[in-house]
């Protein structure tokens, strides 16, 4: 049997400068039309396609490469899209060109089967980036919201049984590095040539192929969930209730009581629920930026630090101990994260359930405005995690209340034998 991976017997380097025959389908990104900006082809059935650096699939592009080497899945294998449109329209607007607006998703990524047809018919290997479908969400906290009368169902989006009907949307990362750059202010040859040397070498492309501006990066995206009707995002007549979300595993889904992450969620949920049964719409946006974007080992070792410390797990030294493992307090770069905004048509955001500055600021820097900003009601936050919200209020995070009448040396967590 041959191996599958053996199907040419030379490994092709794309990585010489002007190796080969010129980019078959170039990209003009920022352009009106996706004919005239050109299909992203990150796959890798037919070489001479390609028109990006990386492949399609962010972090599960390696998942791919492990199923193809262990000749479970034919590496010529195409897509068969049929019947995997988006169920409800994300109609184009501006900011789908205005120059610098979007630079980190494809606009048409949802669209590429009907805005490519011909190319795919042809044989081109081109994949949707974006997905868009429906579901229903069942949640304790939101039977309990229902059981204690803070939300009633409508029967629509709130169903009598309690399920919560969404549309929910996957989008994968797609960074047109010129525009990055500029979003970073830091030159585009500088940002190539530390990814590329930060990823051990990994996309030679990064610093050979400045002809190719579009990369595909091995990381996680984020899923949007819209409460009520999707038309009502970029309507401005209408209300926009919104939480964005950071990955945080522990909390999100297991509970950890260490900090607010899922409570707050919840309450994001709880409001935009309301926010859609008054005639507005609830946006969710989670971000896979797991533990501010440095991982969840990282997280756990600052966690262990920040319990064994001599003085305590205390508010001063929360940002620090984080710092003192990784390097930085934080990697979201919420400078990228607007760009959904931006996809979406949303203009104003009325309600904001997020205390961040970093997301607030980067948020309205980016000319998208925010009304009313949302605390988590203090209720909601776990014993363990007032180390983490009272750092954060001190850091300058957003707060309607006063600051802690303790000093943030006294506001102290668990201890590590406590269990
Ligand atoms: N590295 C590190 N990450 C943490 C720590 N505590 C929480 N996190 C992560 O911090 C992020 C919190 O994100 P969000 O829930 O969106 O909250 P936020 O940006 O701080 O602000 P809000 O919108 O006000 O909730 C998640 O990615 C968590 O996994 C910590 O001590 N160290
Ligand atoms: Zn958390």
């Amino acid at each position: 049997m041959t191996s599958p991976i053996n199907r040419t017997t030379h490994i092709r380097l794309t990585s010489h400068p002007g190796a080969g025959a010129p980019v078959r389908f170039p990209i003009r990104w920022g352009v009106e039309t996706p004919a005239a900006r050109g299909p992203v082809v990150g796959s890798v059935t037919r070489p001479a396609d390609r028109n990006v650096i990386g492949t399609y699939g962010g972090a599960y592009a390696l998942y791919r490469g492990l199923a193809v080497a262990a000749g479970a899945l034919n590496p010529i294998q195409r897509p068969d899209l049929r019947d995997t449109a988006p169920v409800v329209d994300i109609p184009a607007n501006p900011a789908w060109h205005a120059p610098g607006a979007i630079v980190a998703l494809d606009p048409w990524g949802h669209m590429v089967g009907e805005a490519f047809a011909r190319e795919i018919a042809e044989g081109v290997d081109i994949r949707p980036t974006i997905a868009v479908t429906r579901s229903r969400l069942t949640m304790a906290e939101i039977a309990m919201a229902i059981a204690d009368g803070r939300l009633a169902p409508d029967g629509e989006i709130l169903r009598d049984g309690g399920e919560v009907a969404v549309t929910k949307i996957a989008i994968d990362p797609v960074w047109h590095l010129p525009g990055i750059a500029h979003r970073f202010n830091i030159t585009e040859s500088a940002l190539r040539r530390v990814l590329f040397e930060q990823t051990g070498g990994m996309y030679p492309e990064l610093v050979t192929r400045p002809d190719l501006e579009v990369f595909l990066p091995p990381i996680g995206g984020a899923t949007v969930y819209i409460f009520g009707d999707p038309e009502g995002l970029a309507d401005p007549a209408r209300k926009v209730t919104c939480r964005v979300h950071d990955e945080c595993n522990g909390s999100d889904v297991f509970g950890s009581d260490i900090c607010t992450c899922r409570p707050y969620l919840i309450h994001g949920i709880e409001e935009c629920i309301r926010g859609a049964q008054a005639g507005g719409t609830g946006l969710v946006i989670y971000n896979r930026k797991e533990g501010r974007a440095l991982g969840e080992v990282t997280k756990f070792l600052v966690y262990n630090a920040r319990k064994r410390a001599a003085a305590g797990d205390t508010a001063d030294a929360y940002f620090e101990r984080t710092e003192c493992v990784a390097g930085v307090q934080d990697a979201r770069f919420q400078e990228l994260m607007p760009d959904v905004f931006h996809w979406l048509g949303v203009t104003k955001i009325d309600r904001f359930v997020s205390m961040s500055n970093m997301k607030y600021e980067a948020v309205t820097g980016s000319g998208v405005a925010i009304g009313e900003r949302v605390p988590i009601p203090p209720e909601l936050v776990p014993e363990d995690a007032h180390v983490e919200i009272e750092a954060k209020k001190a850091a300058g995070y957003y707060s309607a209340d006063e600051p802690a009448g303790a000093p943030l040396s006294d506001v102290r967590g668990r201890g590590l034998d406590d269990r």
